[in-house]
């Protein structure tokens, strides 16, 4: 049975008393979690507290040690192209062109050819990429490149898209622009998004949810609202305040670990 959100809507993406141990040594702890459709979620804390391990468990690349992770009412048994990954490093076929990337998807289905250069095109337009469709990934630079990437996600028409600190490797100006760009886009896209980032600012402004983890035992400690209106100002004191909010969380959690 699929869960239900806070907000009344059905959930599109449970956790269902989750755990998840590597070789016998517990990374998360019970986790319950529902998700609503075309909701944004980041998930938050320390390195190593399982962000990651999470969102592979909704894309299917790891599988729960006991619970079950659900998507559309459905058990996660395996990748699918419904659930689409973004990661720090691109992940681009360097011997494709921007083009081809993104016409990756629609090629393994099989599509004709001409309709796989329509949505690449389309996608690639999209992440604000017309006119450098024939570029290689070594002539971009690392903005555009994420672009690619998370355009190549979108050609499959996934209604997941799962982010794994896509911005961590940009320069702070780049990461805001992406953050802007990636706001719009969902908001066009409409597709429930996941965002795994270790940076709070990055987290108040773009998601509605905020799911704050800590470490030992990892598992989540506390589940924030975010309905400040956008765009969102990051010298708004209600913007402000939750920051300060999630660092004293992490602050404690950090403290635990005996890092500071
Ligand atoms: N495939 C694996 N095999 C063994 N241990 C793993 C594996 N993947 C992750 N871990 C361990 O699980 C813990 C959680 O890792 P995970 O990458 O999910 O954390 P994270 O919060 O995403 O970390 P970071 O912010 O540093 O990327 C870490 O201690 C990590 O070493």
């Amino acid at each position: 049975m699929s869960g239900v959100d806070l907000s009344g809507a059905p959930a599109k993406i449970s956790f269902r008393g989750v755990r998840k141990s590597y070789d016998n040594v517990p990374v998360l702890e019970r986790v319950d979690l529902d998700l609503a459709e075309n909701s944004f979620t980041c998930l938050l804390g320390p390195s190593g507290c399982g962000k990651s391990t999470l969102l592979n468990m909704i894309a299917g690349f790891a599988a729960p040690t006991a619970g079950e992770v659900l998507v559309g009412g459905r058990r996660v048994d395996g990748p699918d192209a419904d659930r689409g990954v973004v990661f720090q490093e691109y992940a681009l076929f360097p011997w494709r062109t921007a083009l081809q990337n993104v016409a990756f998807g629609p090629m393994l289905k099989r599509l004709p050819r001409r309709e796989q250069q329509v949505i690449a095109r389309k996608y690639l337009a999209l992440v604000g990429l017309s006119g450098h469709e024939d570029k290689y990934p070594s002539s971009l630079s690392g903005g555009m490149k994420q672009r690619v990437a998370i355009a190549r996600a979108l050609a499959n028409d996934p209604s997941v898209l799962l982010m794994d600190e896509p911005f961590g490797a940009l320069d702070a100006q780049t990461r805001e622009t992406m953050q802007e760009e990636l706001l719009r886009i969902w908001e066009r896209e409409r597709k429930t998004l996941v965002f795994v980032t270790h940076s709070i600012s990055e987290a108040i402004f773009l998601a509605d949810r905020i799911v704050v983890m800590g470490t030992r035992p990892g598992g989540i400690k506390e589940v924030l609202d975010n309905d400040l209106p956008h765009p969102r100002d990051r010298t708004h004191a209600g913007f402000i305040e939750m920051e300060r909010h999630i660092k004293q969380i992490l602050r404690a959690e950090v403290q635990k670990l005996g890092v500071i």
